[in-house]
């Protein structure tokens, strides 16, 4: 039982962690800071230059991409390091979180507090996260082509569902590793259509986030600064106008904002669905709370969203927006790992 308090207190700061790592992930992109660091150094690259001469060096080399001769030509050794310390520190920030997740884990090994299956699972996540970074450096180098100044957008939402994806694994195994036993109070059939609501909102969440992720990479929030009507529009004229029609999906601004305006209204409102049916039903109060929370995080995240887009997209903004969009998908995965009726995890 100590034992688990002290796995799951663990695997809960690693979900911190990289909750931390995707708002500085948001912030780095706002910042425009990206690409600023153009070699891939896994172990070495934590070093920063440390002289004046290694310093010139890093930015010679920035200045042969288009990112510097078209938008920051001529902002000086201070502009670069700025930018430089920002993609620096998420660098940095990833490779703490993977000594965070070895080193505690090589120690619960040999203390026998974690059973066989357990520590496989962990180790996998290990290599998932140094894929991670992997994918990270694949969406970086998209930047450096010499007709573009940003990173591809598609590669933008792979490496953030990525993240996404690995952050719901932990918290889930987190959670089950805290109360490995579902609530024996809880009836199946008096769960069941919250438990299947639940599983509606967190995929149509995901879908709002990976919207979310193609209205960042196209800078989508630049343009119809306006809510709800888009350039007095409710359907913005140039919805679905590129052929085919699936390229309006990455390329056309309009369809991709209106989508993701969609998405996040929908979510809101099958949320809200969910809490209704929770609250109306005879699930413990454990459960309801759960569901309450959930209820007050989705409206923040819209107020969030409306506030960005007003706001035509301050860094604050896009950062607590994206940052807050894994809290609120922390909220829906409580709720459905707390409303569990059988025995589903024996880790
Ligand atoms: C459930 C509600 C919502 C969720 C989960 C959500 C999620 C997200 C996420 C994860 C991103 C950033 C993706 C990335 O940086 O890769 C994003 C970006 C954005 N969202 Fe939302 N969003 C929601 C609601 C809204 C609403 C209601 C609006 C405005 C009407 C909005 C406007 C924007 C804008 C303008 C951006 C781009 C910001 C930037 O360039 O950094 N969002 N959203």
């Amino acid at each position: 039982m100590q034992h688990n308090k002290s796995v799951s207190n663990w695997l809960f700061f690693i979900c911190f962690m990289l909750l931390c790592m995707i708002a500085l992930g948001g912030y780095t992109r706002l910042t425009g800071s990206g690409l600023s660091i153009m070699d891939w150094k896994p172990i070495t690259g934590m070093i920063p230059p440390l002289s004046h001469a290694e310093w010139v060096r890093e930015f010679d080399l920035y200045k042969t991409i288009p990112q510097y001769q078209i938008i920051n030509n001529g902002f000086g050794l201070d502009g670069f390091k700025q930018i430089f310390w920002a993609e620096w520190s998420h660098r940095f920030l990833g490779r703490l979180i993977g000594l965070v997740v070895l080193l505690p884990l090589i120690y619960f090994i040999i203390k026998g507090a974690i059973t066989k299956k357990l520590a496989i699972l962990l180790f996998v996540f290990f290599i998932l996260g140094g894929l991670q970074g992997g994918i990270g450096w694949f969406m970086v180098h998209s930047g450096f082509r010499p007709d573009s100044t940003a990173v591809e957008p598609v590669r933008l939402v792979l490496h953030l569902s990525c993240a996404i994806a690995l952050y719901i694994a932990i918290l889930w195994t987190g959670l089950s590793v805290r109360n490995p036993q579902p609530d024996l109070s809880l009836e199946k059939n008096t769960v069941k259509p919250v438990r299947t609501l639940l599983w509606i909102d967190i995929v149509l969440l995901c879908i709002t986030i990976i919207a979310g992720g193609f209205t960042a990479g196209t800078h989508a929030g630049h343009s119809f600064n306006s809510f709800p009507l888009m350039n007095g529009h409710l359907i913005p004229e140039n919805y679905g106008s590129l052929s085919p029609f699936i390229a309006n999906f990455i390329d056309n601004i309009a369809t991709i904002q209106f989508n993701h305006r969609l998405l996040a209204t929908l979510t809101v409102i099958m949320v809200f669905i969910t809490l209704f049916v929770g609250l109306k039903s005879t699930v413990t109060k454990h459960v309801k709370d759960g569901l309450m929370l959930m209820g007050w995080a989705v409206l923040i995240q819209y107020a969030l969203g409306i506030t960005t887009l007003l706001l035509v997209v301050p860094v604050w903004a896009g950062t607590v927006h994206q940052a807050f969009a894994v809290v609120l998908l922390t909220t829906l995965i409580i709720a459905l790992h707390r409303s569990r009726t059988i025995h589903t995890t024996s880790i």
